[in-house]
């Protein structure tokens, strides 16, 4: 089902390392089909050189799996809230690009400094916080989509004119219409955080570390995985082992 769907995200998928937003597996592009209410996401753990059209999971709006034989991406319940509560995107992007999660992990929102930013973004790209360890813990539907709609909710953005957002500690989640153009959307908001480093650099303007980065962080306790869970190339390696 979904073929065409399926192609059309599988090409933004492979995007992502021809534009160096991502290494190895990390990253994952989804699309919507809004009429028959599912979506197409990237396998969790598998790398894009080995990524088929035919490997696309198809879920549904509530993040269960519809078809596909292997596990979707573990960012698919933040892709699912996304989708339910941005009603006009038809894409959505996750990538560990360094710049945005440089930012992500400082908690530090992307600020509108040049035209570079303003011509993608219409104001300042937010970070939005983390889950904290007893959301984790009590499994508050594990995903990151939560927080980003609570955190545009709460500073009155439109996420149709801010088309980003960043989480902090994880990395940075970028959407719009389709799926090509949440990549673009994703790429720009990279160039645009190098871009603000460099500024704030050149004006003397970088903050302090905040304390809680110094504290102990629920990850490098635990593992991403501990949270996320069994991705399909730890799944396989776990098994080469047993
Ligand atoms: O950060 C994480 C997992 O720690 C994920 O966002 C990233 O590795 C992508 O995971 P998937 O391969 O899509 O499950």
């Amino acid at each position: 089902m979904l073929e065409a769907l399926k192609q059309e995200v599988y090409e933004a998928n492979m995007q992502l390392p021809e534009l160096g937003l991502v290494t190895f597996t990390w990253g994952n592009v989804s699309g919507i089909d809004r009429e028959k209410g599912l979506f197409v996401i990237k396998p969790s753990g598998v790398d894009y050189d080995a990524l088929k059209p035919e490997d696309l999971v198809v879920v549904n709006l509530k993040g269960e799996v519809v078809e596909g034989e292997m596990n979707p991406s573990s960012d698919t319940p933040t892709h699912t809230y996304l989708y339910n509560h941005f009603p006009n995107i038809g894409g959505i992007v996750h990538t560990h690009s360094p710049w945005a999660v440089s930012f992500a992990a400082a908690k530090m929102d992307i600020s509108a400094m040049n035209t570079t930013h303003a011509d993608t973004f219409f104001g300042d790209v937010p970070a939005a916080d983390a889950l904290t360890q007893e959301e984790i813990e009590a499994d508050y539907e594990g995903n990151t989509g939560k927080t980003i709609v609570k955190t545009f909710n709460e500073r009155g953005l439109d996420y149709e004119a801010v088309p980003a957002a960043l989480v902090s500690q994880h990395g940075p989640f970028a959407w719009g219409p389709t799926p090509a153009k949440a990549v673009y959307n994703s790429k720009v908001l990279e160039v645009v955080a190098e871009e603000d480093f460099h500024t704030m650099e050149l004006t003397h303007q970088s903050s302090e570390l905040p304390q809680y980065l110094l504290d102990k962080h629920y990850y490098r306790k635990h593992g991403a995985n501990a949270y996320y869970g069994q991705n399909n190339a730890h799944s396989k390696d776990h098994a080469a082992r047993s």
